[in-house]
């Protein structure tokens, strides 16, 4: 029999949502979507340790914004995971946190998809991937996406995944200061549609053939969040921060999911470096981030 790793460490990616069409509420609260989600070179990485009982520690910038409680989705994880094994979730979680808190790029998912695969790896499980699929689902819309990673299409309320195709692109993304509330954002959604009727949400082909071709040009056309609205509305001032990234030299601008992060597609490197020193001296953000996509879902490190 082979000895249980002693420490597992899991990279996992943030996301950007290059289109998210949202339908009308649903009679369970959620929200049908076609999500095209992209998964962005900015990670966190969690290393799960044997302990007595389950532990959460964080380390990082936004350290003090993440919750150390069982309300922590890397402690769900590992507490539904020991559950259906039978066993005792005893394990230390720690979060090297780089994804910004509450921004609107899956930073707590990202973490719940990290600690289930590191947590399978250190107990010796084995869990199938459909399985691991499922849990994510249970955990939140977004946490299966994290899990895989690349490029996919998510239905349903964003848990149903089609791999999509695409090439090379290079994103700043600006921090802003404080979070939004996700379902307060989809209740600003509901709020700003009422009266009006709220197509059924479909993936765009355009933005499809703009994803595969790698052409950032015809992609910053396409870029299209139904939730900008209500972020912008919520958070009137992530405005100015996109002039400034679009006046800086970006290709196009949106607001990251429900926000506030917002997300500027550049043509290259040279190009992210221009536009995040724009936007840091605009003073219309907290930080700035650089990164490319497609990138890795989790991924064991260590172990
Ligand atoms: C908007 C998106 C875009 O990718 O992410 P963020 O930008 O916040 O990261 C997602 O749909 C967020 O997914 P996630 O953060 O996993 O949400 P969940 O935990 O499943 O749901 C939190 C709450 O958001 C609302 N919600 C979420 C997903 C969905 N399809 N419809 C909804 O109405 C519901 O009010 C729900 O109770
Ligand atoms: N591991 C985690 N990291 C960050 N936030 C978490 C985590 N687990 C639970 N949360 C909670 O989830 C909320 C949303 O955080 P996050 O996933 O970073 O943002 P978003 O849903 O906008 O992508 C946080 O305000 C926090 O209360």
């Amino acid at each position: 029999m082979s000895a249980q790793p002693a420490a597992v460490t899991v990279r996992v990616p943030a996301k950007v949502n290059v289109q998210l069409a949202v339908g009308a509420a649903r009679p369970d609260g959620f929200h049908d979507l076609a999500n095209v989600f992209l998964a962005v070179s900015l990670h966190d990485e969690v290393t799960a340790t044997a302990a007595d009982t389950l532990t959460i520690t964080c380390t990082g910038p936004d350290a003090d914004q993440v919750p150390l409680d069982r309300t922590n989705l890397a402690a769900r994880a590992a507490e539904i995971l020991a559950a259906r094994a039978g066993i005792e979730p005893a394990v230390h979680l720690h979060i090297a946190k780089n994804i910004p808190v509450a921004g609107g790029m899956a930073g707590g998912s990202a973490d719940g998809a990290a600690a289930l695969l590191a947590c399978d790896a250190l107990w010796g499980l084995n869990t199938p991937r459909a399985e691991l699929l499922d849990i994510c689902a249970e955990l939140g819309s977004d946490v299966p996406f994290s899990l895989v990673g690349g490029a996919a299409l998510g239905t349903g309320r964003g848990e149903l995944l089609t791999p999509v195709e695409a090439g090379t692109f290079h994103w700043v993304f600006a921090v802003a200061d404080g979070g939004l509330s996700t379902p307060a954002v989809f209740r600003e959604f509901d709020r700003l549609a009422e009266g009006r009727r709220i197509p059924e949400p479909e993936a765009s082909p355009a933005l499809l053939a703009a994803l595969a071709s790698g052409d950032a040009d015809a992609l910053g056309a396409e870029l299209a969040n139904d939730l900008q609205a209500a972020a912008l509305s919520l958070r009137p001032q992530l405005a100015r921060t996109l002039a400034a990234g679009v006046e800086g030299g970006a290709l196009a601008a949106l607001v990251s999911g429900s926000g506030p992060t917002t997300a500027f597609l550049v043509a290259d490197q040279e190009s992210a470096e221009k536009v995040a020193a724009a936007l840091e001296a605009s003073g219309t953000c907290r930080a700035t981030r650089i990164a490319s996509s497609p990138a890795q879902g989790a991924t064991v490190l260590l172990s």
